[in-house]
């Protein structure tokens, strides 16, 4: 899924060099509906293995509580971003806060890092890699 086709495209000739093409099924448009759309259908619930988030942060917790449908139990959820640039950790005054990017969505990833952290139907683990990927595997 991705509200942009171009962005896709730009990923596509990687795609299909590496021969995995027919097993994409893209849908463009906002992330939201499309994911209301698959919940609605029963043979999705509990049917992927992996789903990587990596889109708008102000929607990132309203991902995860459709996505958290859609993986399997034992299945894997990836976050992206969970580190924003150090800032979830930085204190307020931190030089990096006067960056506006950075000051708008901190709070975002903040209360899905809180809400991850506190979720009994997953665990996970958070990898200090690129700007923090945060790896749930469903449980319950
Ligand atoms: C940082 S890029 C990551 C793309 C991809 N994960 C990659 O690494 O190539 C973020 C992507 O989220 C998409 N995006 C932003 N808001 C979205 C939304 N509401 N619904 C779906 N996609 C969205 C953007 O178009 C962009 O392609």
């Amino acid at each position: 899924m991705d509200i942009n086709r171009e962005d896709y495209e730009l990923g596509l000739p990687i795609i299909e060099k590496a021969g995995v093409a027919h097993k994409i099924d893209f849908r463009e448009g906002p992330a939201l509906p499309l994911l209301d759309q698959l919940i609605q259908d029963e043979n999705k619930k509990g049917a992927y293995d992996f789903v990587f988030v990596d889109a708008d942060k102000e929607n990132y917790l309203n991902y995860h509580k459709r996505v958290i449908e859609l993986v399997r139990i034992g299945g894997l959820i990836g976050y992206n971003n969970t580190l924003w640039f150090g800032s979830v950790a930085a204190p307020p005054n931190a030089p990096l806060m006067d960056m506006e990017d950075i000051r708008h969505y901190r709070p975002f990833v903040l209360e899905l890092n809180k809400a991850l952290a506190i979720d009994p139907r997953i665990v996970i683990c958070q990898l200090p890699v690129g700007d923090g990927i945060t790896i749930c595997r469903r449980i319950s």
